[in-house]
């Protein structure tokens, strides 16, 4: 009988996801981590929540749209989490198996920081859909880009003026400046309470410097990378 040859730890496909603010450049650099990838021969997709597959994209057009606003907060967790877990099951999974290194932008930590640390939603209610949505793929770093919220909506409408776009704004986009300062400390405190797994990197710097900076990061978590040592 054929036997799978075990997958060292060196070669292992990686998770990664990017978290923070509205507008601090994760879309940006998901894309530029991925092509930086690429370069090293590693296989990899990108993702993103809510969404990444037809039914957790279908939930994302409910919830951005404003349509599940009056159900609460906690409502929303579990929304995100029926996202996530079908995401987690036909898209993240699946890849990582196949030894391809899925990039998301977001994941679980902006249910805890959105809906939980921000909106108030009991902890013992998020660590529940984490478990049941995650089911065992917690990522293995995640890169939380850091910027003060007034500066990275100054920077997001400049870039609108430039490429001649109207501002809209979703759902979560329109609240107060308030409530932004609230998320940036909650995604700093999940920072500080997993060191292990997250990194955090200003977001005030230019595409260019922020790419290197999270190369940086990156290559130091998985060495493996600069040895060009995917199997
Ligand atoms: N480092 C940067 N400096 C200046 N503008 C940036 C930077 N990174 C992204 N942008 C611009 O800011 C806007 C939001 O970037 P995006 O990557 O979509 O952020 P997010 O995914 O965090 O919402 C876009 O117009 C993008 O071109
Ligand atoms: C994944 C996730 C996203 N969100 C919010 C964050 C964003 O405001 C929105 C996703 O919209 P998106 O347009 O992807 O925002 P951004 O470009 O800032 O990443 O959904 C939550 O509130 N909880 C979650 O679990």
């Amino acid at each position: 009988m054929l036997q799978e040859a075990p997958t060292s730890k060196a070669s292992r496909a990686r998770f990664i996801t990017f978290e923070g603010g509205e507008g601090v450049g994760k879309s940006t650099q998901v894309k530029r981590l991925l092509q930086n990838l690429q370069r090293h021969d590693i296989e990899a997709v990108r993702t993103r929540e809510p969404g990444g597959t037809p039914k957790a994209e279908a939930i994302r057009s409910f919830i951005l749209q404003g349509r599940s606003e009056s159900w609460g907060p906690g409502a929303e967790a579990v929304l995100f989490a029926a996202a996530r877990l079908d995401h987690v099951n036909q898209l993240i999974a699946p890849n990582l198996r196949n030894g391809t290194w899925v990039l998301s932008d977001r994941f679980h930590d902006s249910t805890r920081a959105y809906q939980g640390l921000t909106g108030g939603v009991d902890d013992k209610l998020i660590a529940g859909l984490e478990s049941l949505a995650l089911d065992g793929h917690a990522p293995d770093l995640t890169i939380i880009l850091d910027m003060d919220p007034e500066a990275a909506f100054k920077r997001v409408a400049e870039r609108a003026i430039e490429d001649g776009l109207a501002l809209t704004g979703d759902r979560f986009e329109k609240e107060e400046l308030e409530w932004h300062k609230k998320l940036r400390d909650g995604f700093l405190s999940i920072a500080r309470d997993n060191p292990d797994r997250c990194v955090v990197i200003s977001a005030a710097q230019s595409e260019d410097t922020l790419e290197a900076a999270i190369w940086e990061a990156v290559t130091q978590r998985f060495p493996e990378l600069l040895r060009g040592s995917q199997a």
